[in-house]
């Protein structure tokens, strides 16, 4: 029998935490029943990088694609989640004896517990050098459950740009403290937002039986 999809996506609230300083996200009802006479509208703010999103290469690349160019096909299939909560660096080291089993997707657990409207003092490093050795394992979509995969004062995102560098796309902000670690099959489709830099995601996973 197959299992149930599980949602592993922030949800968006006015409590939310934003990156600092970028817009903060707000939904409001822009017109009630009361007043149409037929239905309520709501409309939304938000930054493109605020709760579970996908980074579009362009972010961080004048010259690199934008997020509706991206190939639906990197954010539905299998993915493998990883633990790795116990560790304040993360390094090729921390992943060699990881059997991958295949898949094209990683989602790394990093924190034991995420805070949705709190946004984190510090959060694991994760060194450039993963890049190569993810590409090497055959891996074209890796996610976190922290706000970016450079530390956060980082100015040059290296991290960033060597998994683009080597095929690799970004999604974060995943919520996965009740996860536990194993093979699921993952959708994690962005919003088509022609020319954005990244865009909201929903993510769900579903074990596989192995
Ligand atoms: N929202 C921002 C506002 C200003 C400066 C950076 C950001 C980011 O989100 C960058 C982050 N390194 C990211 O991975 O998406
Ligand atoms: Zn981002
Ligand atoms: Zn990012």
């Amino acid at each position: 029998m197959k299992q149930h999809w599980i949602d592993i996506t922030q949800p968006f609230r006015n409590t939310i935490a934003t990156w600092p300083g970028d817009t903060a996200f707000h939904f409001e009802l822009a017109y009630l029943k009361e007043d149409t006479g037929s239905v309520n509208i709501g409309r939304f703010t938000t930054s493109t990088h605020t709760g579970t999103h996908a980074d579009a290469p362009y972010h961080f690349d004048v010259n690199a694609p934008t997020i509706e160019q991206m190939d639906v096909n990197i954010y539905i299939g299998e993915a493998l989640v990883i633990n790795l909560t116990e560790y304040k660096e993360i390094r090729v080291e921390h992943l060699k004896s990881i059997d991958f089993r295949e898949v094209k997707r990683v989602l790394f657990k990093l924190k034991k517990e995420v805070e949705i409207d709190r946004f984190p003092e510090s959060v694991p490093i994760l060194h450039p050098e993963i890049a190569s050795f993810l590409k090497e394992k055959g891996i074209v979509l890796l996610g976190v459950d922290i706000p970016s995969v450079d530390p956060l004062d980082s100015k040059v995102l290296d991290t960033h740009h060597a998994l683009y560098r080597n095929g690799i796309q970004i999604i974060e902000n995943l919520m996965l403290q009740h996860v536990t670690p194993g093979l699921y099959d993952f959708i994690g489709l962005p919003l088509h937002i022609e020319g954005a830099d990244g865009a909201p995601v929903r993510a769900v996973i579903r074990k596989i039986e192995d």
